[in-house]
């Protein structure tokens, strides 16, 4: 015999495990069903809209725009390559024209070679550009030098030389292929900013202040480019390992030559061309790509901006006596 209480127990149990079999387990794996086709139909759409794409990459001569260049062309698109060092640029065209992808066609790159700081050089170079295929989908504006120094001892000449290739110089060839695009109510801008376009750390003022007035600027961009169908995405690394640091000008207008700890520690540039190419197929519009205490710092800036700054004095404090010991 079974008691009423046992029986009403066993009723439980069954309608408990008619509820798992019928409503839970099919609306999780339905739930994980649609997930699934989502990323599927995401993927799908993110190599359609990158294979075949003219995509123009300053900077392509080393670090992040090399690797940039290197995981477009295994995308599929049509990429024209900038800097200044020709030799590096024809090194990497006859490197990606002898590769091959499991992922289709590839397609020889171009390559356009100016100045930054040269506006009638930059005025040319775009009309080179738009001479390579015909048009531009896909400007990545990644060419970028970054600066060391005290602001009382810098020159205002380095201030402008460091805003003129990390601000101005995209800038204006980002205005020089816009028509086209307007045109065509198509296309794509690219900046690659820095955590430091989101917030400023001491002895790095120029290279911050030309960073935050990218991200001011491609923000503006945006906004005002949208009826015209352009998408603008702007991307704000943590430290990538590239010779960043080795590049970078000081205060009195020279290299400074060495590769800094953080540098050295930070990603790889072709994981990070792995992320762009990710951020660039899905159309993404702001993405930062760092560590969590940077982003925190990004927070901290915004919701708690006393407690930020008094840590970034404290750290201007512990940088200038670790240099004066
Ligand atoms: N490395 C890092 O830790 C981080 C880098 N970034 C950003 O990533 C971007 C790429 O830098 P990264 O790869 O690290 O550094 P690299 O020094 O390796 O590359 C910089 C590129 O910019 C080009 N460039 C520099 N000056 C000029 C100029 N006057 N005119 C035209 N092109 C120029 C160089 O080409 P060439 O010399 O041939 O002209 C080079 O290809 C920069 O915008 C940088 O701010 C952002 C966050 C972190
Ligand atoms: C709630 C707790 C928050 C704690 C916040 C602590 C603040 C920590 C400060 C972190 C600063 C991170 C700076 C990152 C800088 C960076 O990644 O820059 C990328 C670059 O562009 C590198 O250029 P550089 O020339 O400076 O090498």
């Amino acid at each position: 015999m079974v008691s009423p209480s046992t029986r009403k127990c066993m009723l439980k149990e069954r309608v408990m495990d008619l509820v798992t079999q019928t409503t839970i387990l099919p609306l999780l794996f339905g739930c994980l069903g649609i997930f699934g086709l989502f990323r599927v139909l995401q993927r799908i759409r993110s190599r359609t809209y990158l294979r075949n794409a003219v995509v123009v990459v300053t900077g392509a001569t080393s670090g992040l725009g090399r690797e940039c260049a290197r995981a477009f062309h295994a995308a599929g698109a049509k990429l024209v390559l900038c800097g200044r060092n020709v030799k590096a640029l024809e090194a990497l065209i006859s490197e990606l024209a002898g590769s091959c992808t499991s992922q289709g066609q590839t397609h020889k790159p171009y390559m356009v070679t100016f100045d930054l700081t040269d506006p009638g050089a930059i005025a040319a170079a775009a009309v080179e550009i738009l001479q390579c295929f015909g048009y531009v989908d896909i400007l990545i504006n990644n060419a970028g030098i970054s600066y060391r120094g005290a602001i009382s001892d810098t020159r205002v000449d380095v201030d402008r030389r460091v805003m003129e290739i990390n601000y101005f110089g995209p800038v204006a060839l980002t205005k020089a292929l816009l028509p086209s695009m307007v045109k065509r109510k198509r296309g794509h801008i690219v900046a690659i900013s820095s955590v430091q376009g989101k917030i400023s750390i001491p002895f790095r003022s120029a290279y911050a202040a030309s960073k935050h007035a990218t991200q001011a600027f491609f923000d503006c961009l945006r906004a005002e480019m949208e009826q015209d169908n352009i998408e603008v995405t702007v991307i704000s690394p943590g430290y990538i390992y590239t010779n960043l640091s080795v590049n970078a000008v000081t205060a009195d207008g020279s290299i400074y030559g060495a590769l800094d700890k953080n540098t050295a520690q930070g990603r790889s540039p072709a994981e990070v061309a792995q992320d762009v190419l990710a951020a660039v197929g899905k159309k993404k519009k702001d993405v930062l790509l760092t560590d969590l205490l940077p982003s925190l710092a990004v927070y901290l800036r915004t919701l708690a901006p006393g407690i930020f700054f008094r840590i970034m004095a404290s750290r201007a404090k512990r940088e200038r006596k670790s240099k004066n010991s």
